[in-house]
């Protein structure tokens, strides 16, 4: 658990980050948001001490991070930035490798969680591990600084808007990697973005900044049933409530009984893709399949209608 305790950060007279306090659960994804210069950026390098606050205090699993060692701090928690930050001159073994090294791993250690890495980013290990970094594209570089960055097993991954520089495809599949990994280690994750999508498709909770202070702290379904100010709600954006709220639920939750035609839509997937599927097809109804495959009901049209409103 992370507890940000009234920490503010200022340069000279300005107030960068002012007065925010949140308590963050072990094993869930915080994202922050905000427009360019609220202090994101400035208040996730203050976990890891890359930037030291001016008043207020961080508890890390109860710990002050003020009482441990920056370098100590670094190499317990894992941070990946946009443009990915890997050491030009060593290989993306090497690169993965860093901390793990830096904390005296034995080799077999460090060769096996290389492998297990590079596996689970679906970048073949004889293939990418001799690599250098200009011999990656860009997606596939951006994976290896998320790789390092997991290397040690941190229990905290800070993030700050790495998949920024990604196109649309590549980036909806590092999403679906960053969750995947979240689920298998139960990795505590903050992560900065400018993309409320990304925001939504992420977080377990969104902060949102803005002047350095922080405006609302909420689960996705909080903020779009009633976000605290206009700004928070013009931020999410109007028009796009509805869509949020059916990305945000799956189909499961809107079966209703009886038969449908045509190709059935998993109860897995999200409203919003039943939706889209409904409205694209122009069926009124599709059928719904369970984990077992079987039809377990339908989805229409008017059942998503009614869940695209706050409850
Ligand atoms: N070392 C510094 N000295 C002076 N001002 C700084 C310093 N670092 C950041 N700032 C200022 O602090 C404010 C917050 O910066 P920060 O990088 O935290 O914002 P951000 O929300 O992450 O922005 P962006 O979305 O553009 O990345 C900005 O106005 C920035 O100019």
């Amino acid at each position: 658990m992370i507890e940000i305790d009234a920490i503010s950060k200022a340069y000279g007279d300005v107030t960068v980050v002012d007065n925010v306090s949140m308590t963050i659960e072990a094993g869930s994804i915080t994202v922050i948001v905000g427009t360019s210069g609220s202090g994101k950026t400035t208040l996730l390098r203050m976990i890891n001490r890359l930037v030291e606050p001016t008043s207020g205090s961080i508890r890390i699993d109860g710990e002050d991070n003020g009482a441990i060692a920056p370098h100590e701090l670094r190499r317990r928690i894992g941070y990946a930035i946009q443009g990915h930050g890997l050491f030009p001159h060593r290989t993306v073994a090497d690169n993965i490798a860093t901390v793990p090294k830096l904390l005296g791993w034995p080799q077999d250690r460090i060769d096996a969680r290389v492998e297990e890495l590079l596996n689970l980013f679906q970048l073949d290990p004889a293939s990418f591990g001799p690599r250098f970094p200009h011999e990656l594209s860009g997606g596939q570089s951006q994976r290896v600084g998320v790789a390092r960055a997991l290397a040690a097993e941190p229990n905290l991954l800070l993030m700050d808007e790495p998949f920024g520089a990604l196109d649309p495809v590549i980036r909806a599949k590092a999403q679906d990697d960053l969750l995947a990994i979240q689920k298998h280690f139960g990795t505590t994750i903050i992560l900065v973005t400018h993309d409320m999508e990304e925001a939504f498709g992420l977080a377990d909770r969104i902060a949102v900044m803005d002047g350095g202070r922080l405006l609302q702290y909420a689960t996705p379904s909080e903020m779009l049933a009633s976000p605290a100010t206009d700004f928070v709600a013009s931020l999410i954006g109007t028009a796009e409530r509805p869509f949020r709220l059916l990305a945000l639920n799956p189909v499961e939750r809107a079966v209703e009984p009886g038969a449908a035609e045509g190709k059935p839509i998993s109860a897995d997937a999200s409203q919003r893709d039943a939706l889209a599927e409904l409205l694209w097809s122009g069926r009124p109804a599709l059928p719904v399949t369970g984990k077992d495959g079987a039809v377990a009901g339908r989805v229409t049209v008017d059942g998503l209608l009614k869940q695209a409103r706050p409850a």
